[in-house]
This record gives structure tokens, C-alpha cells and sequence, in this order.
């Protein structure tokens, strides 16, 4: 192992001399490879890159396998497996099968069973005025678990770096603290967790369950939004609340919206929501978008002219996932054709992201989709003959709005809330109007759906 990682700098280099490997294909696929753990006769190596980069992972493998597997036997004398794995991938390997590597194995398991994508780290977050409140407060978070706030909530809109956070909270934790016990779950595990504890039936898959989640020191979950309305999930969720608040363990939240918009979540877990310190994090600036693709050139290892980086941060503005992808396109597309990137293969490439300079446009079709996102119904409900009022209240409220918000005719609006006709709609448009007016929660929802669909 330690032969390995003292010669991994050599074995690449002589990868890269002996199959005449071109400095830019050894900066974008070899240079960036780690080595993550060697079990017996395999060896596991990292490619840092987007966690969804299945394709780069899929074209080392292919190409770059055999060439380290013959360099490596020949330097270090001994035949190695290499398996490729990208960073949300560190977490399937089973803690079991991996050794450590620096890391004493017990921490290197532990890390594994967190969940944590190690990309995900402070060091790697770009601040600027959008995020400094949810930055310093995470920070605060990390250096005092249970101490500082407790619970933490994060919340804005998508793509805006909520879930880097909340990882880097935890990877700065287990750094500090290897044993520490981090759990990082999405609302939607959590979910499946107490489903499938439920459908069991018995009481040991229930303790498991209680057991987990009950047990350890950080317990941080994402999209909480979506256990709005899920009765037993609820439930579940204020019971682990509750035993590890009491007992100092330190809880991190994040959301779509403040607390104060679930207007239909049990008040008791509100409540618990705001009893610590609330952060929202925004669209970033200008310059926190440039400094963040400056970033991200600088660790993928790529360079691209100025004007390009403005040419993107100037077009995409309010989300920072959609910025990363505009670059990753170009960085994959100068990978495959081996070109640099100019401003007119820049505007070509990314003509379907960006649409310079136009708001997007509100149409009937997105404003069911965002009423029943909001309520958390499928649009296929929205759009049935259900009349409970738990589907019909939502459907009046998109009928509202695609009236109040667009110029579609009425009949187009009923056709695609399955095929009402035009009295209907405004029937269902002027109730709601008319409740708009008089039912101050009401009046919330709408305002909060209007913001989302026009944020600007
Ligand atoms: N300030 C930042 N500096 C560097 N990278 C950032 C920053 N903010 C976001 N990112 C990156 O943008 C991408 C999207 O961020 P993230 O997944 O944290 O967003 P989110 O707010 O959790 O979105 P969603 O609500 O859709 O889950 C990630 O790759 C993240 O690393």
C-alpha cells in the first residue's frame, strides 16, 4: 500500500511517457486519479470529478485500464484489479471491503456508512454575499456539533448549494473527529426507511430503524420538504428530532422553502424547525459565479478564455447546478473533439441551456407542474376527475393563476387540466380570487407558488 501511494505520481507519469499520452489527455483523465483503498489484490481509485460523470469513468476504465494495470505490476512487482470509482460511488463499496489508506480502517469505515461525498467540503465552497449567512453559520455548526445551533435549517431554492453545505459540515466533522457517527440521508431515504420498517411488521426492523437513526451524533437530512403530508414519516421524524436534540446531538436541515411556508406541515415540527438558526442561501452574484467556474476550471485542471466564463456566469443566474453543466459540456466537448473552446463553439454548444437575456416564460403547463410540486400531488392527479379537496383545492389554484398569470384562452387551460370546460375554470379561478382575498393562508401558498414561478 504505502509503495503504491509513494509511487502513484511516478506510475502516472511513466503511464503517460510510455503510451505517448497527450499533456491535456493526461491533465483531464490521469493526472486527476487517486488512489482510494486497496483490498488484497484490488485496488480502488478515485476520479474526483461530478458524481454523475458516469461516462469519464466509463472512457478511463476502457482506455487507461490495461496501461496502469501493466505500469503498476511493473514497478511496484506486484498484478493489482483496478476498479474505478467516482465520489458518490465511494459510499457503495461495503466498509468491509476496503482498507485504509492513511485513515485508520475503523474511521475510513465510518466515513463510508456517512454517506458523505467528499468533494463536498468547505475548502471547495465559493462564498459570496448570497451564501456568507449559511456559510458562517455552517461552519459555526461544524466547530461546535450541538452546541452552536441546533437544528440548523438551510433553505433556498434548487441547484444552490444546500446539500454542499450540509457535506461539508459533515466532512469537516469526521476531519476533526473521525469517530464521530455522521448520518447524511435525503427526506426520501428516511421515507423508504420507515415504509419499509412499517410494512416489516415487526418490532425488530422498527428498532433497527430507531437504532440508526437515534444513534448517532450528526443526523443531517435533505429536501425535508418532502415528508410534508406523510403521515407516519412525520411521526418518525419528530420522535429522532426529539431524542437527539435532548441529548445535544447535533441536527442540520435543508429545504425549498422557510419553515413558515409549509403551511401544511404539523405545527409541533415547524416549531421544532425554527427552534434553531434558519439560513437561507440565494442566487449568487456575478462575481460568485465567475469565482465558482474559476473555481471549478482550476479543479478539473481546464482553461477557458475569460470572455467564455463571462459569456456563462452573464446567461446563467440562479442556478449554480446549471453553471457547473454548462461547463461540463464544455470541457467534455473539448475532451472529445481535442479542440479548445471558442466563443462561437461556446454559444453552440450551449444554445439549448442558455437563452440570453429571456425571463422564462410562464406558461399553463409550468404552472401546473409548480402547484403540484408545491402540494405534493402528481400532475396526473391534478389533472383527474379526483374531487377530494386535498387534489380539487390545487387544481382551482392552477386554474387561478393560469388565468391571473397567462393569456392562454380558457379553453386551452381547461384542456390541459384534463379537458374541463371554460366554465369550469373560471368557476374554480373566481373561488379562488375570491379566497385569496379573505383566507390569509391562502393568500401565503399563492404568493409563495407566484415567487417560485417568477422569482426575479
Ligand atoms: N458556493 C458554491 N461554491 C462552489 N460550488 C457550489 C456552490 N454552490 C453550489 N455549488 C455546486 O453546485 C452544485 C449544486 O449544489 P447543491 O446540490 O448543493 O444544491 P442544492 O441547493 O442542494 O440543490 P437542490 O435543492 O436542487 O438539491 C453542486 O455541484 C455544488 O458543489
Amino acid at each position: 500500500m504505502d509503495l503504491l501511494t509513494k509511487k502513484w505520481a511516478h506510475i502516472l507519469k511513466t503511464v503517460k511517457q510510455e503510451y505517448n499520452i497527450t499533456d491535456i489527455s493526461f491533465k483531464t483523465w490521469l493526472a486527476p486519479l487517486e488512489i482510494f483503498s486497496v483490498q488484497k489484490d484490488t485496488l480502488v481509485i478515485l476520479f474526483p470529478t461530478d458524481e454523475s460523470n458516469q461516462m469519464s469513468l466509463n472512457y478511463i476504465s476502457k482506455k487507461y485500464e490495461l496501461p496502469l494495470k501493466v505500469t503498476i505490476a511493473e514497478i511496484t512487482g506486484k498484478e493489482y484489479h483496478l476498479q474505478f470509482i467516482l465520489p458518490g460511488q465511494a459510499t457503495n463499496l461495503k466498509p468491509s471491503d476496503v482498507v485504509s489508506q492513511g485513515h485508520r480502517l475503523a474511521d475510513r469505515e465510518n466515513f463510508l456508512s456517512s454517506h458523505l461525498n467528499p468533494r463536498y467540503t468547505f475548502d471547495t465552497f465559493v462564498v459570496g454575499a448570497n451564501n456568507r449567512f449559511a456559510q458562517t453559520a455552517s461552519l459555526a455548526v461544524a466547530e461546535s456539533p450541538g452546541q452552536a445551533y441546533n437544528p440548523l435549517f438551510i433553505y433556498g431554492g434548487p441547484g444552490l448549494g444546500k446539500t454542499h453545505l450540509m457535506h461539508a459540515i459533515g466532512n469537516f466533522i469526521l476531519q476533526d473527529s473521525p469517530s464521530k457517527k455522521v448520518l447524511y440521508v435525503t427526506s426520501e431515504d428516511f421515507l423508504n426507511e420507515v415504509i419499509e420498517s412499517i410494512r416489516n411488521n415487526s418490532s425488530g426492523s422498527m428498532s433497527r430503524f430507531r437504532d440508526k437513526y437515534r444513534t448517532v451524533d450528526i443526523l443531517l437530512i435533505d429536501d425535508i420538504q418532502f415528508i410534508i403530508g406523510k403521515e407516519s414519516t412525520q411521526e418518525e421524524f419528530f420522535h429522532t428530532f426529539n431524542a437527539l436534540h435532548s441529548a445535544g446531538k447535533q441536527i442540520v436541515l435543508t429545504s425549498d422553502r422557510p419553515p413558515k411556508e409549509m403551511e401544511t406541515l404539523d405545527t409541533r415540527i415547524r416549531s421544532r424547525f425554527e427552534w434553531g438558526l434558519m439560513a437561507d442561501v440565494g442566487s449568487p452574484d456575478y462575481e460568485t459565479r465567475m469565482a465558482i467556474l474559476r473555481r471549478r476550471c482550476e479543479m478539473d485542471r481546464f482553461s477557458l478564455p475569460d470572455e467564455i466564463l463571462d459569456y456563462i456566469a452573464s446567461n446563467i443566474k440562479s442556478n449554480i447546478r446549471e453553471l457547473e453543466g454548462a461547463l461540463n459540456k464544455l470541457i467534455a466537448y473539448s475532451n472529445l473533439e481535442k479542440t479548445t473552446i471558442t466563443m462561437e463553439i461556446a454559444s453552440r454548444e450551449l444554445q439549448n441551456i442558455i437563452s440570453p437575456d429571456t425571463p422564462r416564460e410562464i406558461t399553463p403547463q409550468l404552472i401546473i407542474e409548480m402547484v403540484s410540486e408545491h402540494y405534493q400531488i402528481s400532475v396526473d392527479q391534478m389533472i383527474s376527475k379526483n374531487r377530494s379537496s386535498a387534489v380539487a383545492k390545487p387544481r382551482q389554484i392552477a386554474m387561478y393563476l393560469c388565468k391571473d398569470m397567462t393569456s392562454s384562452p380558457l379553453e386551452a387551460i381547461g384542456s390541459l387540466l384534463g379537458g374541463r370546460d371554460h366554465s369550469t375554470i373560471i368557476h374554480g379561478a373566481n373561488k379562488i380570487a375570491d379566497e385569496y382575498n379573505s383566507d390569509e393562508e391562502l393568500h401565503k401558498q399563492i404568493d409563495a407558488i407566484r415567487k417560485k414561478l417568477n422569482p426575479s
